[in-house]
């Protein structure tokens, strides 16, 4: 018998991430749920081996490009793997709904829906993610207990949220009607869900759905099962998985348990992330990157490999550009947002590729745009998805480039100790 791929074993779920960490977040959510899962670095050459996996996520750069080219890279997603035979497509974005009035959750979502959804069905729009603390009543997201608008997020350096109504969020990028299912249609089954969708689907293509716990997703899950396209945050593919029957078994993934060098590079300016860097800052070492010191002229590259090679013998070092919501703000005033996020993104990007060329094994890069900068300089194109060192947060074992293992974190997931224990988790 030739040794051809058939339809039964491709794999059942291909999902298209809008970043980098927001692609390591949904991969972790899904091997803790017991899946098999590889995680790609841009769209999947054709000649790529993906074998044995439940489920191939596509990590993008996407969130923060021009519409038209973020709707171009996720179309090339989305048919590379149909032709992978996958059943079901999950557009993954943010759970903080992270995009602009221009776009990219809309855009991409229409362009997605025009291709591989029939006429009259309803996409479902689920950023809730209770794990994460982000929940959505009556169509209102929440961070924690504060409203959206409310968050950190409204001092996000490309993408400010300043709404919290995810009806309004997503209207003001389509053209497509926005419904909601509240949570009282969920908490009355997976019928009623169906039922909801089928009326709000003569009126409206999106239904931005109600999601407080994780019992809602487990219902949703189960009611969009045969849906082609399914939208969403990390939460809702624990509901699909359930809904498929595989729960919570998760298989160790076959990494090859570096050792050896250990770093953190991160260029996230989120709350998190600055909590993170100041607990490791009181036992470790760590080196500040300033994109207005680079753009004055200085080697600050040079010096932060000099840091680095002074200091790495003794265990993990930080490198970051990381800084107060007042900071990015005078950087941007002077430099411009995307020079400022250019200059840092390259720069982190060369030191990296410093660390890794010099041996460093484990390197952790937090923020989703400086992460897809790195991953890209370093020519990752693949990666088997570990266990998760905390919700949303998974060690990645790289294929392109064996023995580096590496994990990209969403700016504000993790506990405030995890650039200090992440490595204990790699072992
Ligand atoms: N000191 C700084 N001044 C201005 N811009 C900065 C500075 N440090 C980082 N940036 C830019 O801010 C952006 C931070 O976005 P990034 O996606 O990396 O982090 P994040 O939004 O916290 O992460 P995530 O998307 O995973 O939640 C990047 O483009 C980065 O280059
Ligand atoms: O959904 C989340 O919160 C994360 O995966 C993310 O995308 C942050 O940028």
């Amino acid at each position: 018998m030739p040794n051809t791929p058939t339809k039964a074993l491709a794999p059942w779920l291909g999902v298209i991430a809008d970043d980098y960490t927001g692609a390591s977040d949904v991969a972790g959510t899904l091997v803790n749920a017991g899946m098999r899962v590889v995680q790609t670095f841009g769209v999947p050459d054709p000649a790529m081996q993906l074998h044995d996996v439940d489920c191939i996520v596509v990590s993008l750069k996407t969130r923060s490009l021009p519409a038209a080219e973020a709707v171009d890279q996720s179309r090339a997603a989305a048919h590379a793997l149909s032709s992978r035979g996958v059943r079901q497509l999950y557009f993954k974005y943010c759970s903080t709904f992270d995009s602009t009035s221009e776009g990219n959750i809309g855009p991409v979502a229409d362009a997605l829906r025009s291709e591989f959804v029939p006429d009259g069905q309803i996409t479902v729009v689920a950023p809730g993610t209770p794990a994460l603390g982000r929940t959505v009543y009556n169509g209102v997201l929440f961070a924690g207990t504060d409203l959206l608008q409310e968050s950190s997020m409204r001092h996000h350096p490309l993408t400010p949220m300043t709404d919290s109504n995810v009806l309004r969020l997503l209207q003001a990028q389509t053209a497509t009607p926005v419904g909601s299912v509240g949570y009282s249609s969920i908490e009355a089954g997976v019928a009623a869900v169906r039922s909801r969708f089928q009326n709000l689907s003569a009126k409206a293509g999106y239904a931005v759905v109600d999601t407080l716990n994780d019992g809602h997703l487990a219902v949703l899950g189960a009611a969009v099962l045969d849906h082609p396209l399914v939208t969403g945050g990390s939460g809702l593919v624990g509901g699909l998985a359930a809904a498929r029957g595989i729960s919570g078994q998760p298989e160790p993934a076959p990494a090859s348990r570096p050792t050896g060098p250990a770093a953190v590079i991160a260029g996230s300016c989120s709350e998190m992330t600055n909590v993170q860097i100041d607990t490791f800052r009181r036992l470790r070492p760590c080196f500040v990157v300033d994109p207005a010191i680079i753009a004055a002229g200085q080697n600050v590259v040079a010096e932060a490999l000099q840091f680095a090679r002074e200091n790495i013998p003794d265990g993990p070092i930080l490198i970051h550009s990381t800084a107060t919501p007042e900071e990015v703000a005078r950087t941007q005033k002077q430099l411009g947002k995307a020079r400022a996020a250019e200059i840092t993104e390259s720069s982190l990007s060369t030191i990296a590729e410093g660390l890794v060329a010099s041996g460093c094994r484990q390197l952790i890069v937090a923020g989703g745009e400086t992460s897809g900068a790195v991953v890209r300089r370093l020519g990752i194109t693949t990666a088997r998805v570990g266990r998760e060192v905390s919700p949303g947060v998974p060690w990645l074992a790289t294929e392109t480039s064996p023995g580096l293992s590496i994990l990209l974190k969403s700016g504000n997931l993790g506990t405030p100790e995890l650039f200090l224990d992440a490595w204990d988790h790699n072992r």
